[in-house]
């Protein structure tokens, strides 16, 4: 369950991703940061205007002074000195606007770029990762990377950067002006800063801990969900909706709880900051106001104005946003961080599928295949021993034994969904290993037990495999598998919907096609694991009787336990608790008077007990 533990050893994990995704970006980051730079140094302007307006123009304690500067330009008429006040105002809201809106265009469409990026990346990555890792992991957990956590992720790698930027240059430049303003009030009034910091560090941590049990949490609630809707019919045939509620129910509340201790931070972590902030109000507001009227207090020696002490009581406002957004700011990293340890789990995990270092392109096999001592296990449990036999390029190969013998498991590991731990298998004298496992599986089709067939009409099945398939193509491997009959009686045809996962369509039509799918791209090997089981005797005759043009041109495999699909086989390999127990002929087995004799007297004996019975 690697996904749901989230374990990644990558040691700065939002680091590593955005230094993946922004290098083809460094313009607009840099245009990003420049405009997330000047526009809050812009904005913090104001207040210093407002002093000067105060004590210079409407007080006129002071003479009238700009940024420092007493120029005979200046006005000298108090309503002039405001009409250029209002002036300098307006200029600076405008660039200040123009500012922010670039760089929230910036950053919007850079946070946009990275999410799809890594997005279509980490889909790509899940791809390649083995079957192995799709039978460990739930579907739910995945989908969570893909979904929740890419998008939690665009909230920082996108707008993080811009936000820090802004942040850090709003703090310092407020600190800085304060100073200019009065650097004796200044050192008084920051005084609340630390505290505010204390407060946020404090929260902070907690809110650390409490993502990452958010983000597993989803994962699980995710995995129930999506584990339900594509097995409802189980649950209706069973009416366990009740207790199916009931288990939604309670994942879902395991979410809750876990979100609800980050909801709690949250709203504790505000208020504490609202009550440190208008304390700091408070006492300026005295403090400053004590100070105009009786004079600097204690060591202090400069008078403070009107106008000071107001721009001060707007700078402190200005102070606590930024502060409230660093915490902010330090909450999403954590939440992003947990998310991209889980994203950087997919994108490095080792489960993947690879070529070997030399492996071979082919685009023809004659199908000459070997088991050369091969065994294999799913983890602990060994399911094929010591398993040797040769196809020789052409031959139909019919393999039988009961249920869980290890029959599909030979067929997925011909495809490379799994490694042999021991021996070899090869085709024309290649063993699989070294070919390129694309090469492989391109010229092998296969019809899986279950049948899956995607959202879509059924012709976008047929031609899934095969992107250069004409129509003509499809046709025709539609009516080897006789499927063309039935899909012609559907009012749109070829163009009918198949429903979710082929749902709209009987589980006999469903074979038919995806048999049909496997014919389109003329492999050279097949492979149907039990391809006919779903359709009535009739159909199967059918189908049996156009597989015999098809299965002269390739080697086939076919799994059946309906032994008749397999009597006509060229070799019949008897399987018995993952070890060849018998092969031969249809002959030489029932000759041999073993396992497959039995099988076959039993399979006839259904067959006469089937027969209806005559009046
Ligand atoms: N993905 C898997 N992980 C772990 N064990 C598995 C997996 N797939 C199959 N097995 C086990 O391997 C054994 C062989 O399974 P396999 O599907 O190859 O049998 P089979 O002969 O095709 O059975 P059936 O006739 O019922 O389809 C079974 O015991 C099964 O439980």
């Amino acid at each position: 369950m690697l996904l749901s533990s989230g374990i990644s050893n990558v040691k700065r994990p939002l680091l590593e991703l955005f230094s993946r995704y922004s290098r083809e970006h460094k313009w607009w980051i840099l245009f990003g940061v420049l405009t997330s730079l000047v526009a809050p140094i812009i904005g913090i302007l104001p207040p210093y205007i407002l002093q000067t307006a105060i004590d210079s123009v409407l007080l006129d304690n002071r003479p009238f002074a700009l940024f420092g500067l007493r120029s005979g330009l200046f006005p000298v008429g108090q309503a002039d000195q405001l009409y250029l006040l209002g002036g300098i105002l307006a200029i600076i809201g405008i660039v200040s606007a123009i500012l922010s809106w670039s760089a929230g265009w910036v950053w919007g469409r850079f946070s946009q770029e990275v999410q799809h990026k890594v997005r279509v990346d980490t889909y790509t990555k899940a791809q390649k990762l083995g079957m192995p890792f799709y039978e460990s992991e739930q579907t739910g957990q995945i989908m969570t990377v893909l979904n929740n956590d890419v998008r939690s992720l665009n909230n920082v790698l996108g707008k993080f950067i811009g936000q820090v930027v802004s942040t850090s240059a709003t703090i310092v430049g407020v600190t800085v002006l304060l100073f200019i303003l009065h650097w004796e009030f200044a050192l008084i009034s920051l005084f609340f800063v630390p505290a505010i910091v204390l407060v946020t560090r404090y929260f902070i941590r907690r809110l650390k801990v409490e993502h990452a049990a958010v983000k597993q949490r989803i994962g699980v609630v995710n995995s129930k969900i999506e584990n339900n809707l594509s097995g409802m019919h189980v649950i209706k045939s069973y009416t366990r909706e009740t207790q199916e509620r009931d288990r939604v129910a309670s994942v879902s509340r395991g979410l809750y709880d876990k979100f609800w201790n980050v909801i709690d931070l949250r709203i504790r972590f505000q208020p504490s900051l609202n009550v440190l902030n208008t304390a700091g109000f408070t006492l300026m507001l005295v403090l400053g106001g004590i100070w105009i009227v009786e004079g600097p207090p204690l060591l202090f020696s400069e008078p403070l104005s009107e106008g000071t002490l107001v721009a001060f009581l707007v700078y402190q406002q200005r102070l606590i946003q930024p502060i409230i957004q660093t915490g902010q700011l330090i909450d999403q990293y954590y939440g992003a961080r947990a998310s991209a340890v889980r994203v950087l789990s997919l994108h490095d995990h080792e489960a993947r599928e690879h070529n070997s270092e030399n492996a071979i392109t082919v685009d023809h096999f004659d199908g000459h295949i070997e088991f050369d001592d091969m065994s294999f296990g799913y983890r602990d449990n060994t399911v094929l021993t010591d398993v040797n036999f040769t196809a020789n390029a052409g031959d139909f190969i019919g393999i039988v034994g009961s249920t869980g013998s290890g029959k599909s498991t030979l067929l997925k590991l011909l495809l490379r969904f799994y490694e042999p731990d021991k021996g070899e298998i090869r085709v024309d004298d290649h063993n699989i290993k070294d070919i390129k496992i694309n090469d492989l599986r391109k010229r092998i089709g296969i019809v899986h037990q279950d049948t899956h067939l995607f959202s879509g009409t059924i012709g976008e099945n047929l031609g899934y495999g095969a992107a250069e398939a004409t129509e003509e193509d499809i046709k025709r491997a539609a009516r080897l598998a006789n499927a063309h009959d039935f899909i012609m009686e559907f009012p749109d045809g070829y163009e009918t919907n198949v429903g979710e996962g082929g749902a709209k369509l009987s589980g006999g039509q469903r074979q038919r096609i995806a048999l049909a799918r496997s014919l389109v791209s003329d492999p050279d090997i097949l492979l149907l694991d039990e391809a006919t089981s779903h359709v009535d005797n009739e159909t199967e005759r059918q189908i049996q009787d156009s597989l015999e043009t098809v299965v002269q041109d390739r080697t086939t495999f076919a799994v059946a336990h309906r032994l008749s699909t397999i009597r006509n086989a060229d070799q019949i390999v008897v399987l018995d608790d993952g070890e060849i127990i018998e092969q031969g002929t249809h002959q030489d087995l029932i000759n041999q008077n073993g396992k497959y004799a039995q099988l076959w007297s039993i399979h006839i004996g259904d067959n006469q007990r089937a027969e209806p019975v005559q009046q």
